[in-house]
């Protein structure tokens, strides 16, 4: 309230909107009542479903009446009174960061944007099933309720009087309130009425005078005559006269009835406004109006909206909502039908109008009805039909890359649109692909990611594809927190360097996503960072297997207790040493982390989905070369002490053997620049000192080797 009462907000215009936007829902709800319950509506004036709008200029109110449901005592309390409702914290928290008040009709408050320009506010209200109450409070955070015996009877429904403050005395010009119906109302689907004064054109008696001057200026001919003869009535004169009559201010236009090719862009946008209680200058991003026929007929609008709602993604798999206002015959229903179009679909805004759908049945009825799957499958192909052609349009998208200089600059308002889409809407397409099945190569289609080689620009699947190298069998991904992170990755080595492009995922609903997107175009997805990449034949492959069979059967053994699956010989490195990989059906280590951070998470089935790991190591790296001469020269001395009958026995130890045993002397300090990696604080020169010695050097150089692999794959990095 002191948001709103303080508020210097100069479009104050907006209380009048959201008063005739409650009258209009109110009016739907009995209209909606009477399909089933004839005697609902009333009869004589209670019966006419309009909104009146009145002034009182001397005791500067401004009243707005309509025929709607009304309010029983407990819904004034509930729906007036009663400011801890959902929408409140939202709101409070959007102006305290500098939201726009203009969009207060989106929060559930908009009643209270009345004390823009009252301070004193009545709503008198009849329900059909209560008797007549004023509400009435001077937002000071208090509220009367009495039964109301004093004001004229409403017959049913509800007129809320504004006592306008001294600042807001604009509202009583009649002008202004026409001005402002025209503007925001048009799309109202009730008659809105002014009462509102007019100059007519009176007849009254002539005076004598001017009788007598047109009689002596007169020369009648013999047809004058007759006619005179006829019209041998009293002389009269037209005079301007005031009277007030009530006006109507809009014509009710259902835009989705007519003709698409006969509505402007501009009226679209209009409507759009309207219907999305938002107000703002920004136009809808797009729209598509078309009507289906056949089985089930029916007509629809549907718009994507500028922006993504403040509150689209939060308890989306909980919350009923929907956009989408369903009519039948024009007469409104519902819109919290939540089954007219999947969850991932709810951003979208419109209107769904069927000659199909029975009108005299319940909600629930209707909510069951056969036609209703029909219609939902319509709407959703012509949805992404709508965001295809989105991006069809617009000249930065690949898929236009063909199309003339020309023929860009014809589209170049479209410019950077599909990118704005995806910046507000991308995540309801990821949620689409994880969904909806059937459709999610359409969905696919629209996918959009930056990549290891899109240089800052967002690319489709099919502008992979067309880039892929020739015998480049999988499309190629890589999952982490930022792009940032991810062009890091020893992952991408051996990619980057045979000029392979790798797809970047960095959203959390990336990893989830592509548990649900196999392939695409028949190409499969591969996470680099999972076990099983193939990048062509490697003919040396069997032989580094071999000759490596020493130092990985050693690295498997020293790293027994820390869930490595095995050591292999790599294929995606050339910088880094080794990497711990995941193996192919458990989660990504991103994946792990991710799960990691939720509260709710299980963690017995954490254990259960952790993908087993896989230590792969560098064959073309000195430390992965020298560490297989250090095991090799190790088992030859154990090899040789066995020979001499001393086998395992540690120097100055007491006897117990020391398994396993390690490359020996392993110098530290002569490794090229990454082999820092190794560890957090390799130990240098310790080894090195020691470089060259016996058994016991050996030992502190497995320690450390073995140590600091086993630390990182405890910490699930690449060392
Ligand atoms: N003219 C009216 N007739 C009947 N009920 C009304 C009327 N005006 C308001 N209400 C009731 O008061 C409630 C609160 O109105 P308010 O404008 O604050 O929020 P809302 O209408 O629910 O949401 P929004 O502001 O987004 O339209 C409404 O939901 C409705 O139940």
């Amino acid at each position: 309230m002191d948001i709103i009462i303080n508020s210097l907000y100069s479009n104050k215009d907006i209380f009048l909107r959201e008063l005739i936007s409650n009258a209009s829902d109110a009016l739907d709800k009995i209209r909606f009542l009477t399909l089933t319950d004839k005697e609902a509506l009333g009869e004589g004036d209670t019966a006419k479903l309009e909104i009146q709008i009145k002034l009182d200029k001397e005791n500067k109110i401004l009243s707005i009446r309509d025929r709607g449901v009304g309010m029983t005592k407990e819904d004034l309390i509930k729906n007036l009174g009663t400011i801890a409702k959902s929408g409140t914290s939202a709101f409070v928290e959007k102006m305290q960061t500098g939201g726009d008040l203009n969009l207060i009709g989106q929060f559930g408050v908009g009643f209270y944007s009345v004390y823009l320009v009252a301070d004193y506010v009545e709503v008198v209200s009849k329900h059909n099933d209560d008797k007549q109450y004023v509400w009435e409070s001077k937002a000071d955070g208090s509220f009367a309720i009495s039964e109301d015996t004093w004001n004229e009877p409403l017959g049913r429904g509800t007129e809320i009087k504004l006592h306008l403050r001294d600042e807001a005395k604009e509202y009583l010009e009649e002008g202004k309130l026409k001005d402002l119906v025209k503007k925001y109302s048009e799309f109202i689907n009730f008659p809105i009425y002014l009462w509102a004064t007019k100059e007519v054109d009176v007849e009254v008696p002539a005076d004598e005078e001017s009788s007598e001057e047109e009689e002596s200026t007169t020369e009648t001919t013999e047809e004058e005559e007759t006619e005179d003869d006829e019209e041998k009535k009293p002389k009269t004169k037209t005079v301007k006269e005031t009277t007030t009559e009530w006006e109507l201010l809009n014509d009710m236009k259902a835009v989705w009835l007519r003709n698409p090719k006969e509505v402007t862009e501009e009226e679209y946008a209009k409507f759009y406004h309207s219907l999305a209680k938002d107000f703002g200058d920004d136009k809808p991003m797009t729209w598509s109006h078309f009507s289906a026929e056949g089985d089930v007929e029916f007509k629809a609008l549907l718009f994507v909206p500028p922006k993504a709602p403040h509150d689209l993604y939060e308890s989306y798999y909980n919350a009923n909502k929907s956009n989408l206002k369903l009519y039948v015959r024009r007469v409104f229903i519902s819109d919290e039908f939540d089954d007219l179009l999947p969850k991932y679909l709810s951003f979208l805004m419109g209107i769904v109008d069927s000659d199909t759908l029975p009108l005299n049945v319940s909600r629930e009825m209707l909510q069951q009805h056969s036609s209703l799957k029909t219609i939902k499958k319509k709407l959703i192909r012509k949805a992404l039909d709508m965001i295809r052609k989105l991006a069809e349009e617009d000249p930065d998208e690949y898929s236009n890359k063909e199309k003339t200089d020309d023929e860009k600059s014809a589209m170049e308002e479209k410019k950077g649109q599909y990118a704005k889409f995806w910046n507000e809407f991308g995540k309801s397409v990821k949620l689409g692909i994880i969904e909806d099945a059937t459709n999610r190569n359409r969905l696919a289609k629209l996918l959009r990611f930056e990549s290891s080689k899109s240089d800052g620009k967002l690319v489709s699947l099919d502008e992979y594809i067309s880039r892929m190298k020739s015998g480049q069998k999988d499309i190629f991904y890589l999952t982490g927190s930022s792009k940032e992170q991810l062009e890091k990755s020893p992952f991408l080595e051996q990619l980057t360097k045979k000029n392979y492009e790798v797809i970047y995922f960095t959203d959390p609903v990336d990893e989830y996503l592509m548990q649900y997107l196999m392939d695409y175009e028949d190409k499969k997805f591969q996470n680099v960072s999972k076990e099983g990449l193939k990048l062509g034949k490697d003919s040396k492959l069997k032989d580094l297997k071999e000759s490596f069979k020493e130092l990985t059967d050693w690295w498997k053994k020293a790293l027994d207790t820390e869930g490595i699956d095995s050591v292999k010989i790599s294929n995606r490195l050339h910088n880094t040493p080794c990497v711990v990989v995941t193996s192919k059906y458990g989660w990504s280590s991103n994946m792990e982390k991710i799960m990691q951070a939720q509260t709710l998470s299980d963690a017995s089935k954490q254990a259960y989905m952790r993908g087993k790991r896989v230590l792969e190591i560098n064959p073309r790296h000195p430390i992965i070369k020298e560490l297989r001469d250090k095991v090799a020269q190790d088992s030859d001395v154990k090899r040789g002490s066995e020979a001499d009958g001393e086998a395992g026995v540690p120097d100055g130890a007491d006897g117990e053997r020391v398994q396993p045993a390690g490359p020996q002397g392993l110098c530290l300090e002569h490794l090229p620049v990454g082999a820092e990696e190794l560890g957090p604080e390799p130990r240098r020169g310790r080894g090195g000192g020691r470089g060259g010695g016996g058994a016991r050097g050996g030992r502190e150089g497995v320690s450390q080797g073995g140590g600091a692999g086993a630390r990182a794959v405890r910490q699930g990095r690449a060392v």
